[in-house]
């Protein structure tokens, strides 16, 4: 699998052999093909970056449970069935990390940002930003697939 590399120029921490941090990620789609997009909280590394809502899983952790255990503890709703997607990796300054994107259709509560973070429904062409280079992929995607299912977009 290839790795994306983000900032380049700046120095990797952790040195040539750092471990890659298991990361699970939840696209969140709505029935009318609007997806969820959630704001990096201050203090985090990116932070303000645009990216989907998730985190590192955590030792002997699946990455579906860590996937439920994140969208509660940072957008407040439990989730339904979860839909492994795409994987990929990214090469950052601070970490290693391997992005385990999962669809997710159904979800029950309402949204509440429990770190700080803003959120925004989103279509293709996204209208916030900066996106995290992390997950710049996804949008081609979503971009992909729409046109393959003949489905159009306007906004
Ligand atoms: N949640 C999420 N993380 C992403 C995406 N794209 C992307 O490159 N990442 C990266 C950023 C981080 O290096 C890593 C997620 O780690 P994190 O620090 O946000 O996770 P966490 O919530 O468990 O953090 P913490 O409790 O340790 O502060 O994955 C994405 O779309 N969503």
């Amino acid at each position: 699998m290839t790795v994306l590399v983000a900032d380049g120029d700046r120095p990797r921490e952790g040195g040539p052999d750092r471990k890659e941090v298991e990361v699970a990620v939840g696209v969140l789609v709505r029935g009318d093909g609007a997806f969820l997009l959630t704001s990096r909280p201050p203090g985090k590394v990116y932070a303000g970056y645009w990216e989907f809502p998730g985190g590192k899983v955590e030792p002997g952790e699946t990455v579906e449970q860590a996937l439920r255990r994140e969208l509660i503890e940072e957008i407040g709703v439990v989730i339904g069935a979860v839909h492994p997607w795409q994987v990929t990796r990214v090469d950052y300054p601070h970490a290693l990390v391997r992005l385990n994107f999962c669809k997710v259709f159904d979800w029950q509560g309402e949204l509440h940002m429990h770190e700080g973070q803003s959120f925004a429904w989103q279509t293709l062409p996204v209208q916030v930003k900066p996106v995290l280079p992390g997950t710049v992929p996804v949008l081609a995607w979503f971009a992909t697939e729409r046109v393959f299912t003949g489905a159009t977009h306007d906004s």
